[in-house]
C-alpha cells in the first residue's frame, strides 16, 4: 500500500486563489521523489500543505491510508509526516545535543534514540555541545534531519536540502536519505534545485510549472532522457491559463523569464 496518498490537492494563500492546482501524488514506502521546477512552480507550497502548516483548498491526504486534516501540523506529524523547512528552524542557542533531546518524549531511551540519529551523521558526535547556531550549514542541516528522523517519519518532507551547501555535503546527505529509505522504509519528498543531485538519489520525480503537475514519472526516465525537464516545462508554461488582464500577463512574462534561467540551469546541471 502507499504510504502518501495525495489527490486533487489545492492550495494557495489568498482565498479563491490556488497557487497549487489538482496535485496527486502517491508514494510507496522506501521511496524518495524529488519535486523538480522554476522558482515560483508551488514546491514549497506544497510541502507546507502536506505539512498541514497550510491550510488545503480541496483535496485528501492520507499517510498509511490514515487521513491527514487539513491545515493541522501536530496532527499531520502524528500522521508520521514531518518537514525539514528550508530554514531549518534550530533552536540556535541551544546545543546540538539540546536540540535532539528536545525531539525524544520519553526520557527513557533518550540515549539510544540519540544514538541512531549520530551513527547516521557522525560528524554531529564531535559537535553535541556546540550551539546549533555555530555549526556549520551541513551540520545544521544533518541536525535538522536528525531531529525531524527522532519523529519516526513515514514521510520525510525536506525543503530545500542543498540551500547554502557545498555539493560533496549534499552528497553525503542525500546518501543517508537514501539509506534510511533503504533500511527503514521512511519515504521522502525533496525539494532540490540541483536537479542532477535530485534525480541520482530519487525513485521518481515531479515536475511542477505555475502550480500543477506537468510531467510525473520514474528518476530513471528523467535520467536517460535529460531535455524532457526542459519539455515539460515549456508545455507546462504554454497550458496556462490567462486572465487576459495586463497584469496577468505581466505575471506570466515574468515567470517565463524566471523559468528560462531554470531551464538553462537544469541542462547544465543534467550534463
Ligand atoms: N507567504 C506567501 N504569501 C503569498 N504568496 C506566497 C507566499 N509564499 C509563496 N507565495 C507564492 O506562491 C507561489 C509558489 O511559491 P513557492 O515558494 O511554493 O514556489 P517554489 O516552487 O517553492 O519556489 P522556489 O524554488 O523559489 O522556492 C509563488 O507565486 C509565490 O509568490
Amino acid at each position: 500500500m502507499s504510504v502518501l496518498e495525495c489527490v486533487k490537492l489545492d492550495a494557495g494563500y489568498s482565498k479563491g486563489i490556488p497557487c497549487l492546482r489538482g496535485i496527486d501524488l502517491t508514494l510507496d514506502p522506501g521511496q524518495i521523489t524529488c519535486l523538480l521546477g522554476p522558482n515560483g512552480a508551488g514546491k514549497t507550497t506544497l510541502l507546507m500543505a502536506l505539512s498541514g502548516l497550510l491550510p488545503r483548498a480541496a483535496g485528501e491526504v492520507r499517510v498509511d491510508g490514515h487521513a491527514v486534516a487539513s491545515g493541522n501540523p501536530r496532527q499531520a506529524v502524528r500522521s508520521g509526516m514531518v518537514l525539514v523547512p528550508d530554514d531549518r528552524a534550530l533552536f540556535r542557542l541551544l546545543s546540538t545535543e539540546q536540540n535532539l533531546k528536545l525531539a525524544v518524549r520519553e526520557r527513557a531511551g533518550r540515549r539510544a534514540a540519540l544514538d541512531t540519529v549520530l551513527d547516521r551523521f557522525p560528524s554531529l558526535r564531535r559537535r553535541l555541545k556546540v550551539d546549533a547556531g555555530r555549526l556549520s550549514g551541513g551540520e545544521q542541516q544533518m541536525l535538522a534531519i536528525g531531529r525531524a528522523i527522532l519523529q519516526h517519519p513515514k514521510v520525510l518532507l525536506i525543503d530545500e536540502l542543498s540551500m547554502g551547501l557545498a555539493p560533496v555535503i549534499v552528497d553525503e546527505i542525500l546518501e543517508v536519505l537514501v539509506a534510511l529509505a533503504r533500511d527503514e522504509g521512511m519515504a521522502v519528498v525533496l525539494v532540490e534545485q540541483h536537479v542532477h543531485l535530485a534525480l541520482a538519489a530519487a525513485d521518481r520525480a515531479s515536475v511542477l510549472v505555475h502550480g500543477r503537475v506537468v510531467d510525473q514519472d520514474d528518476a530513471s526516465a528523467f535520467r536517460a532522457d535529460p531535455q524532457r525537464i526542459e519539455r515539460a516545462y515549456l508545455g507546462g508554461g504554454q497550458t496556462t491559463e490567462t486572465t487576459g488582464e495586463d497584469a496577468a500577463r505581466r505575471h506570466d512574462a515574468d515567470r517565463s523569464e524566471q523559468s528560462a534561467h531554470w531551464v538553462g540551469d537544469a541542462d547544465l546541471r543534467l550534463e
